[in-house]
């Protein structure tokens, strides 16, 4: 930020080159705020400056408004923080300027920097420079007249595409849709971005201010279609997103009463949005994601990622193959070992499946997904494994056979490949007991479908070498993963955080609340499908995998059900059979199948806790609380265990791997948004009336008690809970 600052420099042809310097991205902070009011008011001043042009220093226009001043509006409720630019700066200072505005854009121009561009009077633009408004995706809409200008420059069905998507184009897409003016090479933009400027001056090209303009929006009653069915789709796809209907309402209001009635309207939209809940947890997420990239003594010890180029996956399952799936799709090559040729074949024929499924929805071009097959090569034996530089182990959770399978690898790969396996609860000190390769296993925890969930969970030992960690990360994100780097434990962050999450749906239904109900209040909340369609999708046999090992390593805080043993003894599976709570038809939406309810009554009368024999009456917000303060819980006690470097870890771990909806900010942010206090009191409560499970752990209890945020760092914490 010390080096944030903008220039202004005169050049003989009268034109005032003004630039914005704040690398990376040059965001707009507030000194290129203030900067650019006094460097447009010094250029309106001087009488040698007869135009002016704008541009971002480093290749990069500007990234937008600096969203840290959100976040510090967000961490202390005082929304002073945010300046005037709309009118301030973009319409008195840039648009209604005596002298001409040409935006020189080079590498990108999004949110806050695209709608600086639009005030201009012209936009000369590099090549492949990427061009949108993605303010919806940090819960607030445009800020800087972008929901006006964006309309009446390209149209108002593509605006509010764009907006509503929060989708960017291409300067190509951009010219084509009349955002851009011209296109020119990086090395031309300056001369031609200053020519054209003194051309407007001369008035040998048009002087347009894009708030005046009306020819691209259409009649209003074709505008109130387009809005209509925006409206309606909103409702539909974002309905929990209230800055997506503000947007739609912000855009009609500046078409009904003009451009700067519209750009007021939206000043005071935004001020509203960006202090609610929604865009505090957008924004959150948005900062979580960038510091999983920073992991203290390995990102920051000055070590270079070493290149990893070809990769052996054992096991092709639905893991293994996921895995495959992933990798080959990041360009790496990918050796498949598998026992026998049988389930060779299947392990491929799932790979190309995934891939030729990407195709058919459009996610993927037929060449590329024909390069991505060429890198899968499979195998019967270790022969190829000499010259590979990592290996994901994906077999089935059994310890004495992933220790076999280490043991061989130490002997056949390379010192230097990374030895790592894809277990989703085994210690990792047991699976490498049989090595002396120690520092060299990590854990590399995928989430099913592995090729399409965004998060990597990266487990390492107090023996894994830094080298090795930062290389997987770096595979991570060569494959579009989000890598979360944890501790080693029982369940690691994500599954442990969630193990109680199943637990407390099942708690309930015993206690008498409705199975469909259960699933539907969590959907509300936010969650995809409720626990009870996921253990459906999930399996029956990985619940009781997993629930055996939870039950070894956690007994003091385990509900035991006779549940899933009764569904199965039912003959349902789940998904898998097509049936489980739900009933799966191909072509159609799962179905609640209302014949589990016998099932239901008996595990209620096996498990006996229901108060005298009658089933608890629960609001729907009690029914997310009993189900999600447990895991909030088991996350407070994986945060004083360490297991993740700071609280956002989780909350991007809970987002990407467990589909937490990010517009919550993630588990920790959530329950700091609720109340520690809150959480503590609530569980305490419903300990002592159903048992330990709700027990509160010390962590809680002691943040909850001297008022300390849940995702509060160590340090601010007392010191018995000072461990991270
Ligand atoms: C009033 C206005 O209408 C409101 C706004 O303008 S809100 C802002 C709208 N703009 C955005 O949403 C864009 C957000 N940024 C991005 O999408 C991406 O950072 C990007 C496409 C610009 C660059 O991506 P990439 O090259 O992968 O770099 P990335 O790691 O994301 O960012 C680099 C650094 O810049 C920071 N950064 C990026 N955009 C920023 C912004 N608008 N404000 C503050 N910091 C920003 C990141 O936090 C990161 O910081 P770090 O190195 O300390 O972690």
């Amino acid at each position: 930020m010390a080096s944030a600052k903008v220039d202004l420099e005169v050049g003989t042809d009268g034109v005032a080159l003004i630039t914005m310097c704040n690398p990376p991205v040059n965001a707009l902070a507030i000194p290129i705020i203030i900067g650019l009011k006094d460097r447009f008011q010094e250029a309106a001043g001087r009488k040698d400056v007869k135009a002016i042009v704008l541009t971002g220093k480093g290749g990069r226009f500007s990234g937008g408004f600096d969203i840290s001043v959100m976040k510090k509006v967000h961490e202390t409720g005082d929304s002073s923080h945010l300046p005037d630019v709309s009118v301030e700066l973009v319409v008195n200072l840039i648009e209604d300027s005596k002298k001409p505005v040409v935006a020189a854009v080079e590498g990108l121009a999004l949110g806050g920097g695209l709608e600086l561009a639009m005030g201009c009077h012209a936009r000369v633009v590099a090549p492949r420079a990427q061009l949108g408004l993605p303010e919806l995706t940090l819960g607030i809409i445009p800020g800087f007249g972008g929901t006006q200008r964006l309309p009446r420059l390209i149209g108002l069905a593509k605006a509010v595409e764009m907006m509503l998507t929060s989708k960017s184009i291409t300067s190509e897409e951009g010219r084509k849709l009349g955002l851009v003016d011209t296109i020119v090479s990086s090395e031309e933009l300056l001369k031609v971005s200053r020519l054209w400027a003194l051309e407007i001056e001369e008035r040998r090209k048009p002087w347009i201010r894009s708030l005046h303009r009306t020819d691209k929006t259409g009649s209003l009653s074709e505008v109130r279609e387009v809005l209509r069915t925006a409206r309606e789709q909103v409702k539909k796809t974002a309905p929990h997103l209230p800055q997506q209907q503000a947007c739609v309402d912000v855009i009609e209001h500046g078409i009904v009463h003009g451009g700067y009635s519209g750009v007021l309207k939206e000043a005071e939209v935004f001020k509203k949005l960006v202090i609610s809940d929604t865009s505090k947890g957008l924004i959150n997420v948005f900062f979580a994601q960038r510091a999983i990239s920073k992991v203290p003594g390995v990102t920051d010890i000055g070590l270079k990622p070493r290149n990893v180029k070809k990769v052996a996956v054992i096991g092709g399952g639905l893991m293994g193959s996921g895995i495959a799936t992933a990798l080959i799709l990041g360009n790496i090559c990918v050796i498949l070992k598998e026992i026998n040729s049988e389930f060779l074949l299947k392990g491929i024929k799932t790979i190309e499946a995934n891939v030729n499924g990407l195709v058919r929805r459009g996610k993927l071009t037929k060449q590329k997904a024909d390069v991505a097959l060429s890198l899968l090569k499979g195998v019967l034996d270790y022969t190829e494994f000499k010259d590979v530089d990592l290996v994901i182990e994906a077999v089935i959770e059994n310890v004495s056979l992933k220790q076999t399978i280490f043991r061989d690898l130490e002997k056949i790969c390379s010192p230097h490949c990374i030895l790592a396996t894809n277990t989703s609860t085994i210690d990792l000190n047991v699976i490498g007991q049989k090595t002396s390769a120690q520092d060299r296993i990590v854990g590399a925890h995928f989430f099913s479908p592995a090729h399409i969930m965004p998060l990597l969970e990266i487990i390492r030992t107090n023996k894994t070498s830094p080298q090795v960690i930062l290389d997987l990360i770096t595979v991570g994100k060569i494959i579009k993963k989000a890598p979360v780097v944890v501790g080693n434990c029982t369940g690691f962050a994500v599954n442990r955080t969630f193990f109680p999450y199943s637990q407390g749906a099942n708690l309930l239904v015993n206690l008498g609340v409705d199975v469909f109900k259960i699933d539907q209040v969590i959907h509300n909340f936010g969650f995809p499908i409720g626990p009870f369609q996921l253990l459906d999708v999930a399996g029956y046999g990985v619940a009781i995998d997993t629930s055996k090992v939870y039950a070894g390593a956690f007994s003091d805080r385990m509900f035991k059900t006779p549940l899933v043993d009764l569904l199965i003894k039912d003959g349902r599976n789940g998904k898998s059979n097509g049936k489980g709570y739900y009933i799966y038809e191909k072509g159609s939406k799962p179905k609640p199948d209302r014949s589990v309810l016998p099932i239901i009554e008996e595990s209620r009368r096996l498990c006996n806790i229901m108060p005298n024999g009658k089933p608890i009456s629960v609001t729907d917000q009690e029914i997310v609380e009993m189900i999600l303060f447990p895991v909030v819980n088991e996350a407070c006690r994986v945060l004083e265990d360490g297991i993740v470097i700071r609280a956002s870890d989780l909350d991007i771990a809970s987002v990407l791997g467990m589909s937490f909806p990010n517009y919550r900010g993630g588990i920790v942010f959530w329950a700091d948004l609720v109340g520690a206090n809150r959480i503590y009191t609530s569980l305490k409560k419903w300990a002592q009336l159903y048992g330990n499970f709700y027990k509160p752990s010390r962590y809680l209890e002691e943040r909850a008690l001297k008022g300390i945020p849940l995702s509060a760092p160590a340090s601010a914490a007392p010191k018995s809970t000072a461990r991270l």
